[in-house]
């Protein structure tokens, strides 16, 4: 197939190609091998390799044979000759270009190639201090070419020994893939240094002494190779990590990088306390060191008392706000859109604490997700602080498409008004129910108003979703937690305020209220409002963060409405990550 190099022949190429990506897809267990393969077998690169290897198969069948074997003596003679003759501008012009590296370099490839000499020249092997002939297979002699990856492997002393051995090997970089030197390994010499009574950051100097080749003398361990096979776990982190601060890391230079949100692979768990992990979805093979859960669980609790100790002046702020009888944030969203007279009502709130999942901030086990059509679309749950213009978000989704947005209705025991339609306006039910579904968990929010109830019920999230709409509700973070559930699915969109220039620009005309049925809201923001709204979202972020798929930050209105509509579309439409617990029921 590969032989042919006219037109037709690579024809037939991409016709194959396309095929055996048809016939592989059949057998594609996760969505993400077959992007892969897509991408490789339809990327630019294989075509321009296809390309290459007919041009030498070309070349092949002609059977060219150099002309001469050694360009470097020519060019010695040549700039001999030259020297000799009366300077001219064509001479030092000829000898100056003679002269550039990249000039030599392609004359040493011309060579390479005459010569076929594309074996790495490795040196003879160095003399063995205190060889005994019996020994002789108990040890390996390891000679690596040097180039610009690091080495992926990091050594430790073996406490009881006093050894220096090969603590782990990171998988896809060159030692693991030169199958040569194994977790376990005991160094003997490293460039023919012996490593008895040294300590493994001597190690660094001489490996970086060496010019083009690494020379390692090991007693191999004795480690289970099967252990190390590779593992398929993809962990969302909820927290960021920068290896360069970190200072118990074995070595920085291994160290993966990563925010919170970003997806990893988890290559190896073998390690108590540091794994090996690649960002998911990108083509370079080698892993990174990141702290194991077992880890990070540990640094966290020791971290405890002191977040404890700072959060809660700010936190108590937003809570005090809900109680404090302005209005009650989560209660007033929930019945925005759908009630008319709520506005000046004094509610007493309660929240009902939930029984879905909240991971530890730490990792999460994740899988892919592509919604298939008789699928119930996720639960979009909106939040922010207060005024940031999550209202006004909803109404806009709302308005652009209310045949696929909806809303929740509200629970009531007050009497239902002429003008009122029963499941339109409010659910109208008994206090006696009331009471029941509050004891049953069913309430996410409730409130008490001139002895009436007023709350919302989770099973009027499950109506708008038995109807395949999706349901935009907008919560207070501490509501997340009760939604957090396999029935739910829910995608959490935080809305985040610009900078305090950007609000002061930005809401010049806007009233802290944003309904148009509430003709008393003429109200506009002072400079304090924008102020703890900000800080209202920093602790809304450090406490609830790793429970936000995405944060939108509303400056420009019409953008952060696009970027969350193409978000919400894309999770319909598109496979993404959600909780491994979500997907495997
Ligand atoms: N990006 C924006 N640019 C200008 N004005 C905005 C923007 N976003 C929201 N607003 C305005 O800010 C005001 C408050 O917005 P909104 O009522 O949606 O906030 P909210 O987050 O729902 O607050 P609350 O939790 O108090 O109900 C409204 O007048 C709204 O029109």
């Amino acid at each position: 197939m590969l032989r042919r190099h006219d037109e037709y022949g690579n024809h037939k190429v991409c016709r194959l190609l396309t095929c055996l990506l048809y016939k592989l897809e059949s057998n594609m267990d996760t969505s993400e091998d077959s992007t892969f393969l897509q991408d490789m077998l339809m990327g630019n690169t294989l075509h321009l390799l296809i390309k290459v290897y007919d041009r030498l198969q070309k070349y092949r069948d002609q059977q060219p044979t150099p002309l001469l074997e050694s360009t470097e003596g020519l060019l010695q003679d040549l700039a001999e000759e030259l020297h000799g003759e009366v300077a001219s501008r064509e001479t030092s012009e000829l000898l100056d270009l003679l002269s550039r590296p990249h000039v030599q370099g392609l004359l040493s490839v011309h060579d390479t190639v005459a010569q076929k000499d594309y074996d790495p020249q490795l040196p003879p092997l160095p003399p063995l201090h205190d060889h005994k002939e019996d020994e002789e297979d108990s040890f390996r002699i390891i000679c690596m070419i040097k180039n610009q990856e690091p080495l992926g492997a990091t050594v430790k002393r073996d406490v009881s020994t006093g050894a220096i051995v090969v603590a782990r090997i990171m998988r896809g970089g060159a030692a693991d893939l030169s199958g040569l030197i194994h977790e376990g390994d005991k160094l003997e010499e490293v460039n023919g240094v012996p490593m008895e009574d040294r300590n493994p950051e001597e190690i660094i100097p001489i490996l970086a002494q060496s010019e083009r080749t690494v020379t390692f003398k090991v007693i191999p361990g004795t480690k289970d190779e099967l252990a190390t096979k590779n593992t398929k776990i993809f962990m969302r982190a909820l927290f960021d990590y920068d290896p360069k601060a970190d200072p118990a890391i074995p070595c920085k230079d291994v160290g993966l990088e990563f925010r919170r949100g970003d997806v990893l692979q988890i290559v190896s768990q073998e390690d108590d306390t540091w794994w090996q992990a690649k960002h998911q979805g990108e083509a370079n093979l080698r892993a990174g060191l990141i702290p194991s859960r077992q880890l990070q669980e540990r640094r966290m609790a020791l971290q405890r008392p002191e977040a404890l100790f700072k959060l809660p002046s700010v936190l108590e702020d937003v809570d005090y706000r809900a109680i404090s009888g302005i209005q009650i944030a989560g209660l007033r969203r929930s019945f925005r859109l759908s009630r008319k007279d709520s506005r000046s009502q004094q509610v007493r709130q309660k929240t009902v604490e939930g029984h879905g999942y909240i991971p530890e901030p730490i990792y999460q086990e994740v899988s892919p997700y592509h919604r298939k059509p008789e699928d119930r679309y996720r639960l979009v749950l909106l939040t922010g602080p207060s005024g940031v213009g999550v209202t006004e978000l909803k109404r806009k989704l709302l308005l652009s498409d209310p045949e696929h947005f909806s809303v929740t209705v509200p629970y009531t025991t007050r009497e239902q008004k002429r003008q009122e339609k029963d499941g339109v306006d409010y659910h109208f039910i008994s206090k006696h129910t009331f009471e029941k579904d509050i004891l049953n968990h069913k309430f996410l929010e409730y409130g008490e108003h001139s002895g009436n109830y007023y709350g919302l019920n989770i099973d009027s999230v499950r109506r708008v979703l038995e109807e395949r709409k999706v349901c935009l509700l907008d919560v207070e973070p501490h509501v997340i937690e009760a939604l957090n559930t396999t029935e739910f699915k829910p995608y959490v969109v935080f809305v985040k305020p610009p900078s305090i220039e950007r609000l002061k620009l930005s809401r010049r005309k806007a009233k802290v209220l944003s309904s148009p049925n509430d003709q008393k809201s003429t109200k506009t923001f002072t400079e304090n409002d924008f102020k703890d709204m900000i800080t209202s979202a920093q602790a809304m972020e450090s406490k609830y963060g790793h429970l936000f798929d995405k944060v939108i930050i509303n400056d420009d209105l019409a953008v952060a409405f696009t970027e969350l509509r193409d978000n919400l579309r894309k999770i319909e439409t598109e496979s993404h990550w959600i909780p491994h617990t979500w997907a495997h029921v």
